[in-house]
């Protein structure tokens, strides 16, 4: 019987065996399909391991900065820095500092990116003119503000930008910001003592890098827009506040890795935001950013003829900058560029300096012996003129700065047109080292400021070795140098000077004396101040302990300072009798520190309450 006999007969066989054959040119086909996706991703995969091998031995061997000493793998990739930033956390800054101790002056630390650590190359790798400097993308992304001036990639576009704005930070405009600071410092310092005579009634809490970065804040909000948040006048000192732009320095390094994170935060609707990342820290910094706006919104509706050469933003939207560089969105990234490059490191600076002066009793003697000597008897809060004849006190900020960046990422910069070309023999280099136009090369403050060559026993807090030998200026870079250095240096010297002086017109270093005093409790330099993390700013240690505990007894001098807060209630007896009973002094619960290099100090202003003895005496 022929096969064709069978389809007629028997019509269910038949059928089967259709099916069968359709099945199995199916599967066949199924097969070939099978066969030709799995072809097609080993040859994907192939090639992606035979790039990669390629991509590898062309960095190390055959690339321009393929002579550049360093790590193998740091110059074949850039995960090697995502490695230390992002899965172990903000820690490429120290492996830096380790890279230049292993390798030497000169290291290439990412496939494009060189870094060097030589005081006598700054000037040639930051000239002040005659050479364009741009930067990599990397810088934009990683801040999440690349239209800002900091981010901005191009050198023409970056000299309109900043000279929209420089203006404000000149000499004479700084002149301006005194009464702003004199009144913002002192509505500061009232509320500290004003909290450490609430104290009498209850335990009170204190951070005093959040009390800093309140009154910056609030002063740099104002230069920049003619008012402030009021930042100073939070029951926390703004904790909430401030809180956010931790939140968002936490995620710069997220940012440079997967720029797609900074996109899409970018990009969300304000709702989608909230709904997609709730984050309360985020959403009050959306609140922070919203009030710029809206006040660059104000400015430019109706602009104030009296105020437009006043502050920063009645100044841009003035400025001959094109329209497109005046949209809200761009100036909302200015906006967030100059409070947090403003509020932040001052803060911490003032931060760094006070623990130090306090760890060195005798550096705080001297401080406060220079002003003392210098200014007129009875003078409270020195003006700038009178703090720039401080040597001392200059010398204190310089060697602050100097073991304690505001700023402690690297300086990244890009020479379009030219190559560095560095010969170093008084670094026993014998080779010359070129790094090709287009690529990047950068500088890191601490390995610079750290570097023993330069700064004798470099860890040590020694102020007087900038009196002692003026050329160290040399290798200091805290405000960078060149065309992209600090716009706000000047600025940020006078401001830090002031209240720093003020501070120590005010309160003398606690040696068991009476008077308003200061005294440092349970803080260690390592893990309270130290840059632990780079998140741009510098972050203490994760483990920086929160409770701390200071004293503290009130004097009569201080009441007029106290205004109308009247003492005699029956807490503030209750406390008047804990103060007699635990040796003369009130004790204050402080709480734990969530900010960056936060540490406590014990305030004592004398024991006048214990001596008139019980709350009549406390009446003011
Ligand atoms: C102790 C205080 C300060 C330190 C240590 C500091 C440090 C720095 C550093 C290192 C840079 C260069 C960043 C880079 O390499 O890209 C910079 C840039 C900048 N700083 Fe400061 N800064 C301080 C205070 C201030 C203040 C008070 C302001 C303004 C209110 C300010 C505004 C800026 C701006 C706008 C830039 C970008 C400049 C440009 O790219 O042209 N800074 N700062």
């Amino acid at each position: 019987m022929s096969s064709s006999q069978l389809f007629v007969h028997h019509p269910t066989s038949q059928s089967q065996a259709i099916r069968a054959l359709t099945y199995g040119m199916e599967a066949a086909k199924r097969h070939a399909t099978w066969d030709n996706i799995l072809q097609t991703a080993y040859l994907t995969i192939a090639s992606v391991v035979v790039y990669g091998v390629w991509l590898a031995l062309y960095r190390v061997f055959f690339h321009p900065l393929a002579s550049i000493p360093g790590p193998k793998l740091a110059a074949i990739t850039t995960w090697y820095e995502k490695y230390y930033d992002v899965f172990l956390g903000a820690q490429y800054f120290r492996r830096i500092e380790e890279m230049h101790r292993q390798y030497g002056p000169v290291v290439r630390i990412r496939p494009d990116e060189v870094s060097f650590n030589d005081p006598d190359f700054i000037d040639t790798l930051s000239p002040v003119g005659g050479r364009r400097t741009t930067k990599p993308a990397l810088v934009g992304l990683r801040t999440g503000i690349p239209d800002s001036i900091t981010g901005t990639i191009d050198h023409d576009v970056h000299r309109r930008r900043r000279n929209a704005i420089s203006g404000f930070f000149s000499v004479a405009s700084i002149r301006r910001l005194e009464p702003i600071i004199t009144a913002h410092m002192e509505k500061m310092f009232g509320r500290v003592d004003a909290s450490i005579a609430a104290s009498g009634a209850k335990s009170v809490v204190l951070s005093m890098h959040q009390v800093f970065r309140a009154c910056t804040s609030d002063i740099i909000t104002t230069y920049a827009f003619g008012e402030n948040q009021d930042i100073l006048g939070e029951d926390d000192w703004g904790e909430s506040v401030t809180a956010g732009s931790n939140t968002w320095h936490n995620l710069t390094h997220v940012f440079a890795a997967f720029p797609v994170v900074l996109l899409v935060m970018r990009n969300l609707p304000q709702w989608a935001f909230r709904f997609f990342i709730p984050s309360r820290e985020l959403d009050d910094l959306m609140e922070r950013k919203e009030w710029w706006v809206n006040k660059v919104r104000t400015i430019r509706e109706s602009p104030d003829p009296a105020h437009l050469k006043s502050t920063i933003f009645e100044g841009v939207l003035s400025s001959n900058l094109p329209a497109e560089e005046k949209t809200d969105a761009r100036l909302a990234q200015e906006a967030q560029l100059i409070v947090f490059a403003g509020e932040g490191t001052v803060a911490y600076t003032l931060n760094a300096a006070l623990y130090e002066l306090l760890a060195h009793p005798a550096e705080y003697r001297r401080a406060r012996e220079e002003l003392r000597a210098s200014l007129p008897a009875g003078e409270v809060a020195p003006s700038f003129a009178q703090v720039e004849t401080l040597p001392f006190l200059s010398a204190v900020i310089h060697e602050t700065m100097r073991l304690h960046p505001g700023v402690v990422s690297r300086q990244v910069r890009i020479s379009p047109d030219q190559p560095i070309v560095y010969q170093a023999p008084a670094a026993g280099l014998s080779k010359t080292y070129v790094v090709p136009p287009g690529m990047c090369h950068s500088m890191s403050t601490r390995a610079m400021h750290l570097n023993g060559d330069v700064f004798d026993d470099p860890l040590a807090f020694r102020p007087q070795r900038w009196l002692d030998d003026p050329t160290l200026g040399r290798a200091f870079i805290a405000f960078a140098r060149g065309t992209r250095n600090c716009i706000g240096k000047d600025m940020a010297k006078k401001l830090m000077g002031k209240v720093l002086a003020t501070l120590l017109l005010r309160y003398d270093i606690y040696e068991g004396q009476r008077g308003p005093t200061l005294e440092l409790y349970d803080t260690t330099r390592e893990r309270d101040i130290d840059a632990n993390y780079d998140m741009i700013i510098p972050m203490p240690a994760k483990g920086s302990p929160g409770l701390r505990v200071g004293e503290h007894v009130f004097d009569p001098s201080m009441r007029s300072s106290l205004g109308s807060i009247t003492w005699n209630t029956p807490e503030s007896a209750e406390n008047a009798e804990n103060a007699e009973t635990r040796e003369n002094c009130i004790k204050i619960t402080l709480l734990p520190a969530k900010l960056p290099s936060s540490f406590w100090v014990r305030v004592k202003v004398s024991d006048c309450v214990l001596a008139e003895k019980g709350p009549k005496a406390l009446t003011t």
